[in-house]
């Protein structure tokens, strides 16, 4: 954090700042537009990428989007999302005191390792069909040393009947995913180095970047309490999408019941509930698919 704040700092200082006693390298960039303020989050990150794709550094807007939310604090909007439905809804506390937690495509384990961290009486069963992945979050996990409070399964979620083993705890109270969810045809869009060095079926969601988010809210009668929720991160387009996908699936019982931005303003994480809940809808409700078209 201090890393991302003091690299924004300087790269925000502009021309002429050299760092002082804590000299950073990018304090002594010339920006090729000048930053005229007060500037919102998604301008700071549009001119930060263009200098960062003059200067030929990788995955310019990934790089600047990085930093600019890493010293906003929005770096972790999932998580904290899913620790304030947490603590305000006693319905998320599970038998031991603490939600059971499944996340699908766990990764490098960043969310279940988050979310186990700040909940001391959870526990959580992350899956992910790579086997690096399951490496990575058995590493971290080790590290962290909350291996006690997790079960890392080598899992396909697209192949039936992989389930059933998948609930030794009985149904969970949250399913969280940030699953692969790049429209297919935006893939060839995805900067050269990321295409070479990233496993393409971590991020192809397929043709509407829908894939995995279906399988996962298919799955949800069998594995997510009645009472439970879905939180996803999905790609802008997809609030409406998944919406109106719910809406035609009746029998799954899952409702969208809030939408989420990121810190650019693009809807981009969704909060579903299985229905038989009566509560008022939070402030950032969904208002539906025909209300939810973002303009331009
Ligand atoms: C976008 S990455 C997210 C990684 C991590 N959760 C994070 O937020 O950084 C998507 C993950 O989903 C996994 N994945 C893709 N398809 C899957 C499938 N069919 N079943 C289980 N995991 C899958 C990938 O291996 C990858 O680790």
């Amino acid at each position: 954090m201090e890393l991302g704040g003091r690299m924004l700092w300087a790269l925000l200082s502009g021309p002429g700042r050299r760092g002082g006693t804590r000299g950073w390298a990018f304090s002594s960039w010339q920006p090729h537009l000048p930053l005229a303020g007060p500037l919102n989050a998604t301008e700071v990150v549009s001119h930060w990428t263009a200098v960062f794709e003059k200067r030929g550094i990788p995955e310019a807007q990934a790089s600047s989007e990085y930093i600019v939310a890493h010293v906003l604090g929005a770096k972790t909007e999932l998580v904290e999302w899913v620790l304030e439905e947490v603590a305000q809804s006693p319905c998320t506390v599970g038998a031991q005191g603490g939600p059971l937690i499944l996340e699908v495509g766990c990764g490098s384990g960043a969310i279940a390792l988050s979310l186990l961290s700040q909940l001391p009486q959870s526990r959580v069963i992350a899956v992910d069909k790579g086997e690096a992945a399951i490496c990575l979050t058995q590493e971290n996990a080790q590290r962290l040393r909350l291996l006690d409070r997790i079960r890392i399964v080598p899992l396909d979620v697209t192949l039936e009947g992989s389930w059933a083993h998948l609930l030794p705890w009985g149904p969970m109270d949250l399913v969280v995913s940030n699953p692969p969810y790049i429209f297919h045809q935006d893939m060839e869009q995805l900067a050269p180095e990321i295409r070479s060095y990233e496993d393409p079926l971590a991020l192809d969601g397929g043709e509407e970047g829908m894939d995995i988010i279906t399988h996962i809210l298919a799955l949800t009668p069998w594995l997510l309490k009645d009472s439970g929720s879905i939180f996803l991160e999905v790609d802008p387009r997809h609030p409406e999408l998944v919406g109106s996908w719910l809406q035609s699936r009746p029998n799954l019982s899952l409702g969208l019941v809030a939408v989420r931005r990121d810190f650019c303003g693009r809807p981009r994480f969704l909060h579903i509930r299985r229905s038989g809940q009566q509560r008022g809808c939070p402030a950032d409700a969904w208002p539906g698919p025909q209300a939810a078209r973002v303009p331009g």
